[in-house]
C-alpha cells in the first residue's frame, strides 16, 4: 500500500490530554512551598505544566533525549545558503564523532543524543519546480521521527541539520501564516544582502509552484525530510505524554505544521529559546509560545532547546524538592 498524508493525520490525532488531576495537585503543591507566592516566576508555571504532562504532582527530569535529524535540500542549487550542501553530511559525521556544539550541550544537560540522517544522498526536489517531497517520502520521514523517540524519555529535544533549511522553513511559515518570502527569510548561516533577496525570491517561487495550503501538503511540498521527521517526533512525544522543548526557527516550523492541523497538537511543547533568525518571534507568537531563553543563538541542531533542559530540570528540582511551609515549620503568612 502506498503511504499517504492521511497516515500522518491519523497519528497526529493520537493525542492524550494533559492529566488534569496531576496538574491540579502540582498547582496545589506549588502554593504550599516555602517561598512567597509566585516568587519563582515562570519556573512555577513550567513545573506545573510539566507535572500535568507527566501525570505526576512532583516529577523530576531524569532522562532527557536529544534527537538530531539531517536532510538535504534541492533548493541549495539556487544559492540560498552561505555553505555548500556537502556540509550536511560532514556535520552528521561530526555529530557521530562528538565534535559539534549539540554534542557538548546534550552531554552538559545529561541528555542521551541520537542522530538520524535521512537519505542524504537523495536530496528533496527543488520546490520552485514543484513539491519537494512526494506524500510517500514525507510520510517515511515523519515515520523516522515518530520511531526515533525513546518511550522511556521524560523530556524531548528535537533538532536539525540541513544546509538550505532556513529557506524551506521560511517557505512553510509563509504558506501557513501568510505574507511573502521577504517577510519570513533571514540570514541563516550568514548570507549577504544578495543572498537574502535570492532566498525571498526562491520562497515566492516555491509558494507559486505549490498552491495547496493544507498543512501536511505544505510540509511535503516545501519542507525537508528533517523537518517532517521533527514533526513526527513531536507528534510521537505527544502520544506518549512526553513534553517537548522546541529549538529555533526551523524546528518551530515543524511544530507549526502540527499546530495548523490542530492548535492543541503542540500543547505539550515549550519554546526553548528565541533564535536570532528574525521571523522566529512571529512564528512562536502564532502558536502562543513564549521563549524561555534569548541568547542570540542562530545555530539549530537543537542547541537552544538543549540549553533549556537545564531550566526545566531546575524548575522541577525546586517544585519537587522544596519543603512545604508545614514540613519546614515556616510561617506561611
Ligand atoms: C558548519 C555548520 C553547522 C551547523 N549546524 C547547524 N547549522 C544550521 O545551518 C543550516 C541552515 O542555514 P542555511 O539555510 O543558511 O543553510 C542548517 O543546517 C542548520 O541546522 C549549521 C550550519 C553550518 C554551516
Ligand atoms: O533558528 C534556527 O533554527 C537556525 C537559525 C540559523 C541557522 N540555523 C538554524
Amino acid at each position: 500500500m502506498t503511504a499517504t498524508l492521511p497516515d500522518i493525520s491519523a497519528r497526529i490525532a493520537q493525542r492524550p490530554d494533559v492529566d488534569m488531576v496531576a496538574r491540579t495537585a502540582a498547582r496545589a503543591r506549588n502554593e504550599m512551598l516555602t517561598k512567597p507566592p509566585g516568587a519563582l516566576g515562570r519556573l512555577e508555571d513550567l513545573a506545573i505544566w510539566y507535572a500535568g504532562w507527566r501525570g505526576h504532582a512532583a516529577p523530576r527530569v531524569l532522562a532527557p533525549q536529544v534527537i538530531v535529524f539531517a536532510g538535504n535540500h534541492g533548493i541549495t542549487g539556487q544559492g540560498v545558503s552561505a555553505f555548500p550542501a556537502e556540509v550536511t553530511a560532514q556535520m552528521v559525521a561530526n555529530f557521530q564523532q562528538g565534535g559539534a556544539a549539540i554534542n557538548q550541550l546534550a552531554r552538559d544537560a545529561a541528555a542521551r543524543m541520537d542522530v538520524h540522517a535521512l537519505e542524504l544522498d537523495r536530496p528533496t526536489e527543488d520546490f520552485t519546480q514543484g513539491p519537494a517531497m512526494s506524500a510517500q517520502d514525507c510520510t517515511a520521514a515523519f515515520d523516522t521521527g515518530w520511531n526515533a523517540v525513546d518511550v522511556t524519555t521524560d523530556l524531548l529535544v528535537v533538532g536539525e541539520m540541513g544546509i538550505g533549511n532556513t529557506t524551506s522553513a521560511a517557505a512553510i511559515a509563509a504558506a501557513l501564516l501568510g505574507g511573502s518570502g521577504a517577510d519570513w527569510v533571514g540570514r541563516g548561516t550568514g548570507v549577504d544582502d544578495d543572498g537574502l533577496a535570492r532566498k525571498a525570491e526562491v520562497v515566492d517561487r516555491g509558494l507559486a509552484a505549490n498552491p495547496s495550503r493544507d498543512p501536511l501538503a505544505v510540509l511535503a511540498a516545501l519542507g525537508g525530510r528533517e523537518i517532517a521527521a521533527m514533526a513526527g517526533a513531536i507528534a510521537r512525544a505527544r502520544s506518549l505524554r512526553i513534553p517537548v522543548v522546541l529549538d529555533g526557527f526551523i524546528c518551530s516550523t515543524a511544530a507549526l505544521v502540527l499546530h495548523r492541523v490542530d492548535s492543541d497538537a503542540v500543547a505539550h511543547c515549550l519554546a526553548g529559546h528565541l533564535s536570532a533568525e528574525g521571523a522566529h518571534a512571529r512564528l512562536l507568537n502564532a502558536m502562543g509560545l513564549e521563549p524561555l531563553l534569548d541568547l542570540g543563538l542562530r545555530l539549530g541542531e537543537g542547541s537552544g532547546a538543549a540549553l533549556a533542559i537545564h531550566i526545566v530540570r531546575a524548575a522541577l528540582a525546586c517544585h519537587s524538592g522544596m519543603a512545604t511551609f508545614d514540613e519546614a515549620g515556616v510561617a506561611d503568612g
